[in-house]
């Protein structure tokens, strides 16, 4: 028997790395995708393939001892069939570029999941999202679970991680164009460097929170109204408090400017560092936006909005 589930990429419309901080997010799934199959097998042991490479252990190897990509499915794979006796083998797809802001490796946590539990039972949603943090804990500890939930849920939707997500209903009519630095980056690595930013400067970090905070409410507002001018505003001023944490960059700031000249707003989405930034556009000014990106040789494509979520098959 074979299991197979896939999960979208998603964006960070406002307020990553403050998420982390508690301050509230909003986040859209992307239509991008990773699909993983899972398959029981006589072998007792885990094995992953997966483009980036691949990994084969024994059973009930120790974590720590693991130092691979792949070790999020380690983690689903060994905690799942712990106590039947079966191997497993995983087979990862995806179509989402790894390591610039678009969530595959949450997107790989969720799909991983869902695909190798529903081997062995009927696991909801619910309890597939919370295996999803776990597993995606197992490379970045500190993740505020937004993540794993826009890319389990799909749609868009407003997130903290006191209370979890709420989907917003209405649904803006705007197009996203992403525009990939081709600079990868680790989301552990840059989420550390803004918690040293913290440390040092505790009462600007403070302000920004609740900068934050206050633009992220005014968007809400301006989501239902579908006021595109102000919310592309609302993203340019968002880029404003990203540059002061340090995780931009010269290509970033240049793809920014380039962004802003053809459509309503445009800032990093996810960790930054490298990655890739969004430009807010509707109809009126898509292809323009497109076309100055590709005028300057930028790798980019406009993405659409995913309601779908965690689909299994
Ligand atoms: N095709 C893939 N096959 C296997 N693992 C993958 C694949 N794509 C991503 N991953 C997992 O995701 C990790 C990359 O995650 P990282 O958080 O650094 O970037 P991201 O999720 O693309 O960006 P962000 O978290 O900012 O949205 C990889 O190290 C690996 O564990
Ligand atoms: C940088 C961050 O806010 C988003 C990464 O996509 C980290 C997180 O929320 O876990």
């Amino acid at each position: 028997m074979k299991s197979k589930a896939s999960a979208p990429g998603k964006v960070i419309l406002f307020g990553e790395h403050f998420v982390v901080y508690g301050v509230k997010a909003i986040l859209c799934a992307i239509d991008k995708r990773i699909t993983v199959s899972a398959e029981k097998t006589k072998e007792r042991k885990i094995s992953i393939i997966s483009n980036i490479g691949k990994l084969e252990l024994e059973k009930n190897t120790s974590l720590s001892e693991i130092n691979s990509p792949l070790k999020p499915f380690y983690f689903l794979a060994n905690k799942i069939i712990k106590n039947h006796d079966t191997g497993i083998e995983i087979i990862v797809e995806s179509d989402i570029p790894l390591g610039v802001g678009l969530g595959s490796s949450s997107a790989c946590c969720v799909a991983g999941a869902a695909a190798i539990s529903r081997l062995f039972s009927n696991t909801t949603k619910e309890e597939i999202l919370k295996l999803a943090i776990e597993a995606e804990k197992t490379i970045f500890q500190n993740t505020s679970g937004a993540d794993c939930t826009v890319c389990t849920y799909g749609g868009i939707m407003e997130y903290d991680k006191e209370n979890g997500f709420t989907t917003i209903e209405s649904q803006p009519n705007f197009h996203l164009v992403i525009a990939n630095s081709n600079i990868e980056h680790s989301t552990k690595v840059v989420v550390a460097g803004v918690k040293e930013f913290k440390e040092k400067n505790e009462i600007e970090f403070t302000t920004l929170c609740n900068n934050e905070s206050k633009l992220v409410d005014e968007v809400l507002k301006e989501i239902k109204e579908n006021n595109i001018k102000e919310i592309g505003n609302r993203v340019t001023q968002n880029q404003e408090y990203l540059e002061k944490i340090g995780i931009s960059n010269d290509k970033l700031r240049d793809m920014i400017k380039i962004g802003k000249n053809g459509s309503f707003g445009a800032k990093i989405t996810g960790a930054g560092g490298g990655g890739c930034i969004f430009a807010l556009t509707d109809e009126s000014n898509l292809e323009k936006t497109i076309k100055q990106f590709k005028e300057k040789n930028y790798d980019c494509f406009s993405a659409k909005i995913d309601f779908r979520g965690l689909d299994t098959f």
